[in-house]
């Protein structure tokens, strides 16, 4: 059976909220799923997954989250290869136009380091997720399952 792993970030809880819904959806497509915070993610996560996914916020002009710092630096040293991954960005393009959802981009660049496939481009959301998010993160929980 297909598992999918989700780390998410979130310190007031949109990208809580958005890893939720991504949960529930892979969980509406029969794909066995787990979500962890990123404090309870070691840099082993991913090894049994055959989908992997991260959902960041991004803080302080671009950067990282504080608590995905370790697993950023850790994961271009993974072999993911034959995995699938996509990612997630919560960001604010208003009060930071320069640097809307840049950690998710960085985290997309490190997955190709580690060999894994893009299933879908990183979908950008800006702060909680309205309905007509939900339907772009549907399409990409769905072109990841396909991706496989
Ligand atoms: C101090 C501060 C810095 C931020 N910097 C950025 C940024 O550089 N780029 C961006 O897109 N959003 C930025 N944001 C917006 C947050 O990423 C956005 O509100 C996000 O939804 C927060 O997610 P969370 O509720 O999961 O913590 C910043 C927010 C705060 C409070």
């Amino acid at each position: 059976m297909t598992l999918a792993k989700i780390i998410y970030a979130s310190m007031t809880g949109n990208t809580e909220e958005i890893s939720e819904i991504l949960e529930d959806q892979f969980s509406g497509l029969d794909i066995e799923v787990e979500r962890v915070e990123a404090d309870d993610a070691d840099e082993a996560f991913f090894e049994d997954a055959d989908i992997c996914v991260i959902a960041t916020y991004t803080y302080d002009e671009g950067e990282l989250p504080f608590d995905l710092e370790d697993f950023y630096d850790d994961l271009p040293d993974q072999d993911l290869s034959g995995k699938i991954y996509g990612v997630v960005g919560s960001g604010d393009s208003d009060l930071y136009p320069d640097f809307f959802c840049d950690a998710a981009d960085d985290f997309d660049h490190v997955f190709s380091e580690a060999g894994a496939t893009q299933g879908h481009e990183v979908v950008k959301i800006e702060n909680d997720a309205e309905d007509e998010d939900k339907v772009r993160l549907k399409e990409f929980v769905e072109a990841l399952v396909k991706a496989q």
